[in-house]
């Protein structure tokens, strides 16, 4: 029945604060202020409404799309929201749009790349959305070798100007979110070219279309690439392709806090690093962590309320059947997720940390931390995605039959969410960027050097490596265990940084101790799952082995009371979820079949087609082949 909580029974074995919690999950009762807000904003609004995309054709889903994303910015701009509300508001419309790289890489492009003046002049036009831009690196023939980007741009001194060229078929710029039909400008990436000498790939301001009538300008060629993976998913997306035929755009719009070229066609380089070029895609990826824990905690949601409804076998003299829950195999595939998502949410929130200091220290021209923050952002970008793509996939098992709904929502965050795996880089190529940093670092162990940080614990290997250094097989050779070897550096750090959280003063009841329950399954989740490690390196012993697997069962127990109240407190709305299996009630069943009717399909009790195909068949009026 409506407004009953068929889910209250559950809500009751509770033993810590769940309010006191959702404080924790937040970051702090600002945070959790405006995310509960903005969140009630969005679910309330019919104009946010999502629950028809699944019926939508792609013109009909785009079109919808930039309906949403136009009608988002005038609520922020009525209600006069802040920055972080106006952020909050984008996240809870949860749909991919082109305004997610206008303001989640066009913009801090500018910041991170731009000379203040460059700033002055882009910023305020990008802030009041009078331009719309979009990040255009990655080339139908380069995407993970940015050093292999072909366009180019060359300084023609005569006009003070760099001519933007696509060279080759391959250098056309291919992937760029917003760049299909919305992008007015982008931040392109293209080889350097000063006096027939080439300075390696810079990023350039370009405008693409009029902002009279929106036409492309000319010698740009520019549209969609196509229908990507699922039905509506990322397809509410114009992920673009764009050719430059010569285009010609003034000197002071080559980006030029890392380089500069003068009037004169003098190349100069500052004394900062060149990967600072790659300064945008550093800060994405910090980003993406935090998104894991999001996307991550969404189906985790879903998959523990629907276990915690579900009744499947067990049924004692007519009684109820058991709950699928209290079953340890579900247990022990959905336990581990949850504990992730918080994992997660802590390693998030320590990387924001990590990146602010090492831009602070930038900005002090102090590049020391920049190789730690490179392979912590890029090893954390991938291990969570990794796990959040196959944690949503396991979630959709967890929920049987019905996971594979739509009305589930648990499709649709899947194919939403797997392209993280790839996007601001491949999570392979990503790793072996950890892997060069750890070699680096094991090869400076016995110098002045000392590791700090991420990597201090590397001091106690020195012995190891002193009497193994002298064998060295080529990096290529062993990079799939070097691979795994940054994996595991990965896990370590996301280890570290929870139990560095329940260091912290934690406030609630109950809420510090649930929290250690949560990091310990984490923890000995991991060494379950890579115990022939631990055991073939001597770490652990195969006693210790059983003891941890014994353990894990007793930390699920601990958690099983207290599931719900543990999703509960991600504080998310109906709407935001999209999942009938995950609504808030429980009342799982009537929704499910109340929905159904509601599929385009049962409009009509004979289906079109009926006439033209089913009924032939029926009547033997198709002439059969001898059977
Ligand atoms: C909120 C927004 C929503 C997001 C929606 C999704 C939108 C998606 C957007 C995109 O996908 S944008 C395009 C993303 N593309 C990539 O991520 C490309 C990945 N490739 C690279 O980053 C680089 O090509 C590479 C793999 C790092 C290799 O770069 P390069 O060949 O130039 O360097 P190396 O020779 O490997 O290393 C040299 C040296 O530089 C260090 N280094 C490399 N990158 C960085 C960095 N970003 N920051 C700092 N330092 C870096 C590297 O560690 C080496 O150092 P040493 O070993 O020499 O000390
Ligand atoms: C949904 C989506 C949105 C995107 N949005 C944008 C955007 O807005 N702007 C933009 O510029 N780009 C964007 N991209 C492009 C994205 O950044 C690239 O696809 C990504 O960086 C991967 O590069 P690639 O496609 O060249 O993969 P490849 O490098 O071709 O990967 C193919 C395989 O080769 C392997 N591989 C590659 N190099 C090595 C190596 N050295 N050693 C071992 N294995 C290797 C990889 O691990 C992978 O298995 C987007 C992509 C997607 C899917």
């Amino acid at each position: 029945m409506e407004g009953v909580d068929h889910l209250a029974h559950e809500r009751n074995k509770s033993e810590f604060d769940v309010d006191a919690m959702k404080i924790v999950w937040a970051g702090s009762p600002h945070a959790f202020d405006v995310s509960d807000r903005i969140s009630k904003l969005v679910a309330s609004d019919p104009g946010f409404r999502k629950d028809n995309r699944s019926t939508l054709s792609r013109k009909e889903l785009f079109k919808n799309t930039l309906r949403k994303a136009a009608y988002a910015w005038k609520t922020i701009v009525d209600l006069r929201l802040s920055e972080e509300e106006a952020a909050k508001l984008r996240f809870y419309v949860d749909e991919p749009a082109f305004t997610d790289l206008h303001w989640g890489m066009f913009i801090p492009a500018i910041k991170g790349q731009g000379t203040e003046e460059q700033q002055q002049k882009w910023l305020p036009l990008a802030y009041k959305m009078q331009i719309i831009g979009c990040y255009a690196q990655t080339e139908l023939g380069h995407g993970s070798n940015v050093q292999g980007l072909e366009t180019t741009a060359t300084f023609d001194p005569q006009t003070d100007e760099f001519i933007i060229h696509s060279p080759t078929l391959t250098s056309s710029k291919w992937w760029p979110g917003g760049l299909g039909k919305v992008a007015t400008h982008a931040i392109a990436y293209a080889r350097l070219i000063v006096g027939g000498r080439e300075h390696g790939v810079n990023g350039f301001i370009v405008q693409l279309r009029s902002l009279e009538d929106h036409s492309p300008l000319l010698g740009i060629t520019v549209g969609d690439i196509g229908m990507k993976f699922g039905n509506g998913a990322y397809n509410t997306m114009d992920n673009g392709v764009l050719r430059f035929d010569h285009v010609r755009i003034p000197r002071n719009q080559m980006l030029m806090r890392v380089s500069q070229v003068t009037c004169e066609g003098k190349y100069k380089q500052s004394d900062v690093p060149r990967q600072l070029v790659y300064g945008t895609m550093v800060y994405v990826r910090q980003t993406i962590v935090a998104d894991a824990s999001c996307a991550l905690s969404r189906a985790v949601c879903i998959a523990t309320r629907y276990s915690a409804v579900r009744r499947q076998f067990g049924s004692q003299n007519g009684g109820p059947e058991t709950q699928v829950i209290d079953y340890k195999t579900q247990q022990s595939r959905l336990f581990p997720l949850l504990a992730s998502a918080y994992a997660f949410r802590f390693i998030g929130e320590w990387l924001k940390w990590l990146y602010a200091d090492v831009t602070q220290r930038l900005q002090a021209n102090d590049f020391s931390t920049l190789p730690e923050a490179h392979a912590c952002t890029a090893g954390l970008k991938s291990l969570t995605t990794t796990a959040t793509a196959d944690g949503i996939e396991e979630c959709r098992k967890l929920c049987g039959g019905h996971g594979y709904l739509c009305s589930s929502g648990l499709p649709e965050l899947f194919a939403v969410y797997v392209p993280a795996c790839t996007y601001e880089g491949d999570n392979t190529v990503l790793l072996l960027q950890v892997a060069r940093f750890l070699m680096k670092t094991v090869s400076q162990l016995g110098s002045s050097k000392k590791p700090v940080g991420t990597i201090a614990y590397m001091t106690r290997v020195e012995h190891l490596m002193q009497c193994r250094c002298g064998v060295q097989r080529g990096f290529a050779e062993l990079s799939v265990d070097l691979v795994e070897a940054a994996v595991a550096h990965c896990q370590l750090i996301v280890v570290s940084k929870f139990i560095e959280k329940l260091q912290q003063e934690i406030p609630g009841k109950g809420v510090k101790q649930q929290l250690e329950v949560l990091c310990n399954i984490y923890a000995l989740f991991l060494l379950h799952k890579h115990q022939g490690d631990f055991l073939s390196t001597g770490c652990i012993t195969p006693k210790h082995a059983a003891l941890a697997n014994d353990e894990l069962r007793s930390l699920y127990s601990q958690v099983r009371p207290n599931a719900i109240a543990l999703v509960d407190a991600f504080n998310y709305t109906d709407h935001y979820l999209g999942s009938i299996l995950g609504c808030y009630d429980g009342n799982v069943y009537p929704k499910l079949y109340e929905a159904a009717w509601k599929d385009p399909l049962n409009e009509s009790v004979v289906p079109d087609g009926y006439h033209q195909y089913i009924r032939p068949l029926l009547k033997q009026e198709i002439r059969t082949a001898r059977l």
